[in-house]
């Protein structure tokens, strides 16, 4: 066999797997709070990381996203070493981190929102002050994306009026703009009331139909509902891995949310 075929992706074993981490350990002066962790998130899936409190999973989030730089191990993505590269860098390899509410502009329209986060995926500069001419060449694909999230009835509200759902929704609009291959997604039923719950979960759903997307998330009927694969830390290690029902039936795994007083 030539070099070229070994090399072919579809022959490689490690190509249903999207991002992977080998010990991946975070120190803070002398804390461990990551600890020799190992994930595989297969593509196409939606991977939730769960655990106690304190058990390290925006730590670990924080190093898959490169907002924090690791002591040491690797993390690949598309089998490529990431591990030293900017959360800038790996935005535009498609791994991509969905920002909390803030990072939606208030007194913009839902429309102007996305449009913005649009023009920054092509690289134009973050200018408010462009000819509108040039601004509305996005508007087709902004109001498409607007659609995707269930907003369309809401296209031109400003965003700072917008019900804590749907800018929950809004957000996820804004990040799906930058095209990610893969989303992460930081608590993202944090703060939302019963009723919103639902609608960003189907929302998730929704949209992991082409995407991968790994999520730390504390709502436990939302991972149960959305994931396919769990990861459970502990102490800044992997407890266990698998289904919920796999995992939420490991004996070890609910002794650390017990003794991590969850109930
Ligand atoms: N910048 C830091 N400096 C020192 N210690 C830190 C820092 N960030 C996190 N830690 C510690 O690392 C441990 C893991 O924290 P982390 O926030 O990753 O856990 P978590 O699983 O996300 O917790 P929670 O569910 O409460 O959000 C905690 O003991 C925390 O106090």
């Amino acid at each position: 066999m030539s070099a070229a075929m070994n090399q072919s992706p579809v022959a490689s074993p490690k190509a249903d797997i999207i991002l992977s981490a080998r010990g991946l350990t975070k120190r803070f002066s002398g804390f461990t709070a990551v600890d020799s962790v190992d994930l595989d998130i297969k593509r196409g899936t939606i991977h939730a990381l769960i655990g106690p409190n304190g058990a390290g999973k925006t730590t670990c989030f924080n190093l898959l996203t490169k907002f924090l730089q690791p002591s040491a191990g690797k993390i690949t993505l598309n089998d490529r070493d990431i591990t030293r590269l900017s959360a800038a860098d790996i935005s535009r390899r498609g791994l991509v981190r969905s920002f909390q509410i803030s990072a939606v502009f208030p007194q913009l329209s839902v429309l102007e929102n996305v449009r913005i986060a649009l023009q920054r995926r092509r690289g134009d500069s973050f200018d408010f002050w462009r000819p509108e001419k040039v601004l509305s060449a996005y508007d087709e694909e902004a109001s498409a994306r607007v659609e995707e999230v269930g907003l369309s009835s809401h296209l031109h509200e400003p965003a700072g009026e917008l019900s804590y759902g749907r800018k929950r929704a809004l957000e996820i609009a804004t990040t799906l703009a930058l095209e990610p291959e893969m989303l992460l997604l930081d608590e993202p039923m944090a703060g939302m009331a019963q009723e919103d719950v639902g609608r960003i979960s189907a929302l998730i759903r929704k949209i992991s139909a082409n995407r991968t997307i790994l999520m730390v998330e504390h709502n436990l009927s939302v991972v149960a509902d959305l994931s396919d694969q769990i990861t459970v830390l502990a102490r800044g290690q992997v407890l266990a891995e698998g289904t919920y029902e796999d995992v939420s039936q490991d004996e070890r795994v609910v002794e650390a949310y017990i003794g991590a007083g969850h109930e």
